[in-house]
């Protein structure tokens, strides 16, 4: 009884000063900024940060409180405490001409977890590993794929393939993005591993599937929840997304061995023919240090990388473009207008767009008006800064607002509008904008631009040169231009018609 009655005693004495203690670290942990001259932000609330505040996507959230607090902000987010820039201006400042002090990629934490692994170009810190592999990328990208072999013949063929398919199912609605999806996936195998697949190719099926569960959009709002809050992934049903997730990309990982190891047993180095053969030739011609970077575990991931970022950021484009089409059946007149004066019936290729600045001007509105990575790819700084008169310490995540940028009323006249026209000079040239960055800027700007805007352009074209577009008639109204987000910010799914012009 003795013991019982010393044993409460001291249990509610330590509760007497335990629990204001903790609530004097939650609140301290709270207001807490990582230096005294850290951009300012909203406060939201002890341990949930500013979650209650997001919208859906937190795209028009961002963009409200860059008017409250500036061009460079700080969210509360739970886990990863995060600042944001929200104009052309300081996103240049940081990833162009500070690039070397904010081109560092943090941990994706939950990718990190289980796989234990950094490996690859996208997640790679940035440093000499990530500079060598991302040299040999832009070789590969910008250098001796053109020619026979380049970006242009190899998107021309599967263009062609494109608008076999649906000549097949003339007038029956169809999921148009499914066709540009295995037609971008194509386009890649063919850059990266040399060869194309046939539908109905047990390896390019699953290659898709994953691709497909990758954004599956009900695992991204759990896998999201797991970001901020990294306890919920120890409990289902977060656990059970992040283990699926998990397998997702160990299964990818094994795919892509798989593709490695067929080029590798076919490996020419006098006949270099896709990105794995120069991988290839650069590990047998490096010297031993730099030998050992050029690894095998390595080359999975970056196959893996390419395949993760140039399918459904092209496609999805794409289907932007279509879609915003069907709202504005004017643009599709116009493109075919410039079409038929140019290219006739030829084959459309990246030497048309001189001369079809309408067409191009639409392009560079679908990029600015929806962009399919709205935030970019998380960067770090791996030094610490001065950014607008802010003090930026090392190990920071920092996030462009590209979504920001594109619908700052300062850039753009009615940026809720859709207007090629802006993009046109009194001449009737088309005036490439700098401030649209989807592409975003620095040195670690997308590795697949070129081949990305080789696509858009003749996919677009190849499609419009030989199809009509229009809306699925047994629905009232027209697909919702709101846009999900399931790893990509896509349009929802729909279907269109397609007719022979
Ligand atoms: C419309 C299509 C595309 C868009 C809008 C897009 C956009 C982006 C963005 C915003 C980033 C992040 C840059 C940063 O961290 O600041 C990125 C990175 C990257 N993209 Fe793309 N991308 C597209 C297509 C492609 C294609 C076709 C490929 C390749 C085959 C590709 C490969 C990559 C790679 C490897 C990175 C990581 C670069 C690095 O970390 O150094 N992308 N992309």
């Amino acid at each position: 009884m003795a013991m019982m009655a010393f044993l409460y005693a001291v249990l509610s004495q330590m509760c007497s000063w335990t629990f204001p203690v903790i609530i004097a670290v939650v609140i301290y942990r709270w207001l807490r900024k990582p230096h005294p001259n850290f951009p300012p932000g909203p406060l939201g609330f002890p341990i949930i940060g500013v979650m209650p505040y997001m919208s859906k996507f937190g795209l028009d959230t961002i963009f409200e409180w860059s008017k409250t607090y500036g061009p460079v902000l700080f969210a509360r987010f739970p886990a990863n405490p995060t600042v944001f820039l929200n104009t052309y201006e300081v996103i240049q400042e940081a990833f162009s001409k500070q690039s070397t002090k904010f081109s560092g990629r943090p941990i994706m934490q939950l990718l990190y977890e289980v796989t234990n692994d950094t490996s690859g170009i996208i997640s790679k810190d940035y440093g000499h590993e990530w500079k060598l592999q991302r040299k040999l990328g832009n070789k590969v990208f910008r250098g001796f794929l053109f020619g026979d072999r380049g970006f242009q013949t190899i998107v021309q063929q599967e263009a062609k393939l494109v608008i076999e398919q649906p000549k097949k199912k003339i007038d029956l609605p169809i999921h148009l993005n499914v066709e540009l999806s295995k037609a971008t996936a194509n386009v890649i195998s063919k850059v990266v591993i040399g060869k194309r697949f046939d539908e109905g190719d047990s390896q390019f099926q699953a290659l898709l599937g994953s691709e497909k569960t990758m954004g599956d959009p009900k695992d991204a709002v759990l896998l999201q929840l797991n970001m901020m809050f990294p306890i919920t992934g120890r409990f289902p049903p977060v656990k059970w997304a992040v283990k699926r997730s998990a397998k997702i990309h160990l299964d990818i990982l094994d795919l892509m061995h798989d593709f490695v190891i067929e080029r590798q047993n076919n490996f020419n180095p006098d006949n270099i023919q896709c990105f794995v053969d120069a991988y290839l030739f650069q590990q047998q011609n490096s010297n031993p240090k730099e030998a050992a970077i050029f690894s095998k575990h390595e080359l999975h991931s970056i196959v893996k990388d390419l395949y993760f970022a140039g399918i459904e950021t092209s496609s999805h484009t794409l289907s932007w473009a279509f879609l915003i089409i069907l709202h504005d059946p004017e643009c599709q007149m116009k493109i075919q207008t410039e079409i038929d004066c140019v290219i006739g019936k030829d084959m459309p290729g990246l030497n048309h767009r001189e001369s079809m600045p309408y067409t191009c001007a639409f392009l560079q509105e679908v990029l600015r008006f929806r962009s399919v990575v709205p935030y970019g790819a998380p960067h770090l700084t791996n030094a610490d800064a001065k950014l607008n008169g802010y003090y930026i310490p090392k190990g920071t995540t920092v996030m462009a607002n590209i979504w920001g940028v594109h619908n700052d009323p300062k850039n753009w006249t009615k940026p809720e509008k859709f207007d090629p026209l802006r993009h046109i000079d009194g001449n009737g040239n088309f005036v490439l904008s700098p401030r649209v960055i989807s592409f975003s800027v620095g040195q670690r700007r997308c590795l697949g631009e070129l081949l990305a805007r080789s696509e858009l352009f003749i996919f677009l074209v190849t499609i419009l040169q030989n199809l009509n577009i229009s809306k699925d008639p047994s629905l009232n109204g027209l697909p919702s231009l709101k846009g999900v987000m399931s790893g990509f910010f896509v349009p929802s799914e729909h279907k269109i018609v397609l007719a022979c012009r």
